[in-house]
């Protein structure tokens, strides 16, 4: 999913940008917004948004700016390696320790601005068997 919806899936910027923002933002007064829930889904960023395809990332990986959940730029994220790390090692232990069950096997997704989980997706966890 990290392709497709960002943690941060929109913010405003009050700079106005001379460069066309078409594919990713909006206008709106003076200042620009952009949504990430549009740019990670414009196809001259990704061809196939929905497709689980961790491939994407190997090699050079996306092309600059095209991948962009801790911003860019000379005000990106400061936090986004120490972040990287605390989520590797918070996967790890999820994916290696438990498994994953749904609360709601057959949740919805409803649009609230945005996608949401009707339900917040909640999900039970349980050990694996030694
Ligand atoms: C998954 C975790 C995180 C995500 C997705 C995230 C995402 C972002 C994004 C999108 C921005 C705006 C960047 C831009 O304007 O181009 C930002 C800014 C910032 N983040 Fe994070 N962040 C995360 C974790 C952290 C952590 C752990 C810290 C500190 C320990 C942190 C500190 C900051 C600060 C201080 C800024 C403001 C930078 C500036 O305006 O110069 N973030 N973050």
């Amino acid at each position: 999913m990290l392709r497709v919806n960002t943690l941060k899936s929109a913010r405003f910027i009050y700079q106005v940008f001379s460069s066309d923002c078409n594919a990713t933002c909006h206008k709106s007064g003076g200042s620009v917004s952009k949504l990430s829930y549009r740019h990670t889904r414009a196809p001259i960023v990704s061809p196939e948004p929905e497709k689980f395809d961790p491939s994407r990332f190997e090699g050079k990986g996306p092309a600059p700016y095209t991948f962009i959940p801790f911003g860019g730029g000379p005000r990106m994220c400061p936090g986004n390696e120490y972040a990287r790390v605390v989520i590797l090692v918070f996967m790890h232990h999820l994916v290696t320790r438990f498994k994953w069950e749904k609360v709601f096997p057959d949740e919805k997704t409803i649009v609230v601005a945005l996608p949401t989980p009707a339900k917040g997706l909640p999900i039970r966890l349980f050990h694996h068997q030694k």
